[in-house]
């Protein structure tokens, strides 16, 4: 499968109280991969959110991917994306098998990326790109690094960290094949708004 397009993410905080309805707009709109974030230690939730959010990827064809929690990922049969303090990648994908979609945080190194794709990742995420009103203090990253890890790194890229409508063209003319957004796409007052937006994101890769 082609990893190339919109990464929607969720925020439990942002979707509170519309949660099923904007990420079913989402996905309306097209969506390659869907991350459930949640950083709660809240697992029952967890567990019940991440079942519905599985039921509708099946209904749209999208994959589903767990934030932080391999064994989660495990349970439900779907990926999981890992940054530098989440546990090695070895053991995750040994213990999710090698058809699973693993993603690996690098920051803004390439030395994060090489290690991401010999211990088997799917693809490395980048960032972040922007200011983030969801992680304003994650360390930032630029477009010649993307550049740069275009010519090096075999795998998708991802990239994220503010990315909205009007920022995002450059990531993908500089090498980006996955847009990871959380408020830039959820942040939308109303379904239709997301679906829009969903679409307008993919719109980007079309050329
Ligand atoms: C696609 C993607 N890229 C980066 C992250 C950040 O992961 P991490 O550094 O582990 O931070 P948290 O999301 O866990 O706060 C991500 N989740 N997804
Ligand atoms: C979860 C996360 N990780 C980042 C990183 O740079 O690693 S930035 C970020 C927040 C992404 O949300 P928004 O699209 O609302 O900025
Ligand atoms: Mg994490």
């Amino acid at each position: 499968m082609k990893l190339r397009g919109l990464y929607a993410i969720t925020d439990s905080q942002l979707l509170a109280g519309r949660f099923l309805s904007h990420v079913e707009a989402a996905l309306e709109g097209g969506v390659c991969l869907l991350q459930y974030r949640d950083k709660s230690d809240d697992a029952a939730r967890r567990l019940r959110e991440a079942e519905g959010l599985m039921k509708l990827c099946e209904r749209y064809g999208t994959q589903l991917l767990i934030n932080d929690d391999a064994e989660l990922a495990a349970r439900l049969g779907v990926g999981v994306h890992l940054g530098q303090t989440d546990g090695p990648l070895t053991p995750s994908r040994a213990l999710l098998g090698r058809r699973a979609i693993i993603g690996s945080t690098c920051h803004a190194s390439l030395e994060l990326a090489a290690q991401a794709a010999s211990e088997g990742a799917s693809y490395v995420a980048f960032g972040r790109f922007f200011n983030s009103v969801t992680k304003p203090g994650a360390p930032a990253a630029n477009v010649e690094l993307l550049e740069q890890a275009r010519a090096q790194v075999k795998l998708p890229i991802a990239v994220i960290g503010g990315i909205t409508l009007d920022n995002a063209a450059p990531l993908v003319a500089h090498g980006a094949d996955l847009l990871a957004v959380i408020h830039g796409l959820f942040g939308a007052d109303s379904a239709q708004e997301v679906t829009r937006r969903a679409r307008a994101f993919n719109a980007l890769f079309a050329s």
